[in-house]
C-alpha cells in the first residue's frame, strides 16, 4: 500500500459507465454510485446522442459525478458543440486522434487505445503510443474490433505489461468486454485506476439494465475489498 492509501485508507477502483441514452439509465448509474458516466457522440453507434437529447441527460448528472463526451475520429467543430452544449468534464478520444488535436480544447482527456490494431499489437508499441499521449489525464484500453468500440470483446491484457504506471502518468482505464463476473478478475490482476462498460451492463446496445449496473458495481467494490485489491494510487494508476 502506498503512502497515500495508507493514510486515506483508499481501496477503491473507479467506474465509468459508458453510452447510456436514457434518463432513468442515469438514474439507475448515479444510484449505484457510479464515478462517471459516458455519452457517445459517434453517429455509427447505436448510442450516438443528439446534442439535445444528451444536454438533458447531462442536466439530471449531480454533482461529483463526472461526465465524459466519447468521439472516435470528430471534426474538431463537432467537439466544439458538445463541449459547449453539454459541457462534459472529460472527453474520450476513441479513435487514431493525435496528441495535438486531443489537447487543443481546453477541457481534460482520455485517449483510447484499441489493443491489437495495427502498431498496438505488442507491448512495446503500446506503451510507444501511450507514452506519445503524456498530456492525457487517463489511458483507455479496449479491445480492436471493426466498429471501433463498444462491441463487448475483450483483449489480452498481457500486452499492457510495459503501460508507465504511478503518479504523475496517465491514469490506467481498462475497458473491453467487461461483466460483473469478469471484472473482478481484472481487478486483481491489473490493479487499473478505473474500469469502463457499456455492453455488459446492457440488456440491448443503448438500454442499461439496472440490475447488471448494480451487480457491476458490487462486483468491483468486492473485489477492492479483497486481500491485495485496489494500490492504483490516488491518482494514477
Ligand atoms: O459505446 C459505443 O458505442 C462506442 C462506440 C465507439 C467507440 C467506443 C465505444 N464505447 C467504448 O467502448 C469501450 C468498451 O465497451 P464494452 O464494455 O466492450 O461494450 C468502453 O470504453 C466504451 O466507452
Amino acid at each position: 500500500m502506498s503512502a497515500p492509501e495508507a493514510v486515506l485508507g483508499a481501496r477503491r477502483t473507479r467506474i465509468k459507465i459508458c453510452g447510456l441514452t436514457r434518463p432513468q439509465d442515469i438514474d439507475a448509474a448515479v444510484t449505484a454510485g457510479v464515478d462517471a458516466i459516458g455519452l457517445v457522440f459517434y453517429p455509427p453507434s447505436r448510442r450516438c446522442l443528439a446534442l439535445d437529447q444528451a444536454a438533458a441527460l447531462r442536466a439530471r448528472v449531480p454533482a461529483f459525478v463526472g461526465v465524459t463526451a466519447l468521439f472516435v475520429n470528430p471534426d474538431a467543430q463537432l467537439v466544439r458543440g458538445v463541449i459547449d452544449t453539454v459541457h462534459p468534464d472529460l472527453l474520450q478520444f476513441h479513435g487514431e486522434e493525435p496528441p495535438d488535436f486531443c489537447a487543443e480544447f481546453g477541457v481534460r482527456h482520455m485517449k483510447a487505445f484499441r489493443v491489437g490494431a495495427p502498431g498496438l499489437d505488442t507491448a512495446a508499441g503500446l506503451a510507444r503510443a501511450c507514452v506519445s499521449h503524456g498530456q492525457a489525464a487517463g489511458w483507455l484500453f479496449d479491445s480492436y474490433s471493426a466498429g471501433y468500440g463498444g462491441s463487448g470483446s475483450s483483449f489480452d491484457t498481457a500486452l499492457l505489461a510495459d503501460v508507465p504506471r504511478g503518479a504523475g502518468v496517465p491514469a490506467l482505464i481498462l475497458s473491453g468486454g467487461l461483466t460483473a463476473e469478469t471484472v473482478g478478475g481484472q481487478i486483481a490482476a491489473l490493479k487499473p485506476f478505473a474500469v469502463d462498460v457499456s455492453s455488459g451492463v446492457e440488456s440491448a446496445p443503448g438500454i442499461k439494465d439496472p440490475a447488471r449496473i448494480r451487480a457491476f458495481v458490487q462486483a468491483v467494490r468486492a473485489a477492492d475489498a479483497a486481500p491485495g485489491g485496489f494500490s492504483g494510487g490516488a491518482l494514477a494508476g
